[in-house]
């Protein structure tokens, strides 16, 4: 018989469908079929249905992520493609894309085509590869973007390093718009940088570390909307963390400009202070910055003029950060944290929660060209079902991640994500109740 999954009565939430309702939706094999109240009624009696009866849960359009870090190849240790799929799934996602900065670069047709025959292998979560713009991420020589994009890479990114040279960032912009690729930047003028540890403020003069000042994220940020204007290219901004980014996306997108980015939910709830005294699990980059950063970026992610959320997940082995702050890797991961950590944002009234949905769902769907996500009939069964009222408290026991480098481990959060499904098929299944 074929898959029949019958939900009854889920408050079944897609802006871009104009739908927030409680109603039933029932799949058939790998598509929504039937929506609207009581439409599984009939569907629901078949022996062989799957009845889901989750009264007060929510149903989504399955989470996308446009920023993940799954180290492999290279460094399975810290993650690998089964366990970085594994922890997509546990966080609702249904697609993930992989930043390039793997062992050797995904800078080849090879490479992408074996984290993809991989990603088969594993199942569940869909991965996408991001290419390098240059070779090796050294900045200098282009990639061969059309074989990436060929072999299945969505977009391009030397992310972990920035794209500092104006001609190669112009040559990148022009390369990639023949193929249609966004070029991912991470912001971050290494002049500026240079031996810095956290962001430049009152918490880096008090612990002696030297600071990554905003304005090299803002001066690359600029320059780049210059030549996205000159080229036409499609550019993205990865991690965006300073007001003076918002500021200056703001005025592109008001003259028309083919630009987007992404903000992660460590630089929307955590300022330079959570680093306290050397915590190594708030090392990142770009730095946790300030108060009137994270304001400035809620209101941009609130008003459209910052697309996406995305995770930046980035795992870390205990021995790349139980060290001296100085010797500690940056990054954290974030896939199982993200709804949750931002439906408290909702809860607080921070963020509309049509505006996290869309920025979780359509908008980067749209970014890395992935087929819509809706709630509707005819579509792919793509969806997040989650409890919102479950409170629990992140734990490294509760975890898929091979690491567990986050700030918020600790902290009791509400929200829950009961079941994934990828067109139909069930990725992920929580556990019931624990509280
Ligand atoms: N965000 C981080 O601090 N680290 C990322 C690289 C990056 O996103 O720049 C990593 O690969 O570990
Ligand atoms: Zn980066
Ligand atoms: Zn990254």
């Amino acid at each position: 018989m074929d898959r029949l999954i019958v939900f009854r009565h889920v408050r079944a939430i897609d802006p871009s469908s104009a739908l927030d309702a409680v109603i039933d939706v029932v799949i058939e094999k790998d598509r929504i079929v039937r929506l609207g109240p009581d439409a599984g009624a009939e569907a629901a009696k078949a022996e062989w249905a799957q009845v889901i009866t989750a009264p007060g849960a929510w149903l989504l359009p399955g989470l996308v992520d446009l920023h993940a870090h799954l180290r492999e190849p290279g460094q399975e240790y810290k993650e690998d493609i089964r366990s970085g799929l594994a922890a997509a799934a546990a966080g609702g996602f249904t697609d993930i894309c992989a930043m390039p900065n793997t062992l050797p670069v995904n800078d080849s047709r090879m490479v992408t085509e074996a984290m993809l025959a991989r990603a088969h292998e594993v199942g569940g979560t869909r991965l996408h590869p991001i290419g390098a713009i240059t070779v090796g991420q050294r900045g200098e020589s282009l990639t061969e973007m059309g074989d990436l994009r060929e072999a299945g890479a969505v977009a391009v990114s030397d992310d972990g390093r920035c794209v500092t040279n104006s001609a190669v960032m112009r040559r990148a912009l022009e390369y990639a718009s023949v193929f249609d690729l966004p070029v991912i930047q991470h912001a971050e003028d290494h002049a500026l940088t240079e031996g810095a540890q956290m962001h430049e403020g009152s918490v880096s003069t008090r612990l002696g570390l030297r600071g990554w000042p905003r304005v090299a994220e803002d001066i690359i940020v600029s320059r780049d909307l210059l030549l996205a204007e000159y080229t036409g290219a499609r550019y993205h901004v990865a991690h965006a963390s300073t007001e003076g980014t918002v500021r200056l996306l703001r005025e592109a997108k008001s003259r028309g400009l083919r630009v987007t980015a992404e903000v992660t939910p460590h630089h929307l709830l955590l300022t330079h202070e959570a680093v306290g005294l050397y915590d190594t699990a708030c090392k990142v980059n770009p730095p946790l910055r300030e108060q009137r950063d994270i304001e400035a970026l809620r209101q941009g992610l609130a008003d459209g003029t910052i697309d996406a959320v995305a995770t930046d997940h980035a795992p870390h082995a205990t021995i790349d950060k139980g060290c001296e702050w100085s010797e500690a890797k940056p990054g954290m991961i974030g896939l199982e944290l993200c709804l949750p950590l931002l439906l408290g944002l909702v809860a607080e009234g921070a963020l509309p929660l049509a505006r996290l949905v869309t920025s979780l769902t359509q908008a980067p769907a749209g970014i890395a060209r992935l087929p819509d996500k809706r709630i509707r009939e005819g579509a792919r069964a793509d969806l997040v079902l989650i409890d919102p009222e479950e409170r629990w408290t992140i734990d490294a026991s509760c975890l898929r991640s091979k690491s567990h480098n986050t700030p918020f481990l600790g902290r009791t959060v509400k929200g829950r994500v009961k079941m994934t499904m990828v067109a139909g098929n069930v990725v992920f299944e929580s556990t019931p109740r624990s509280s």
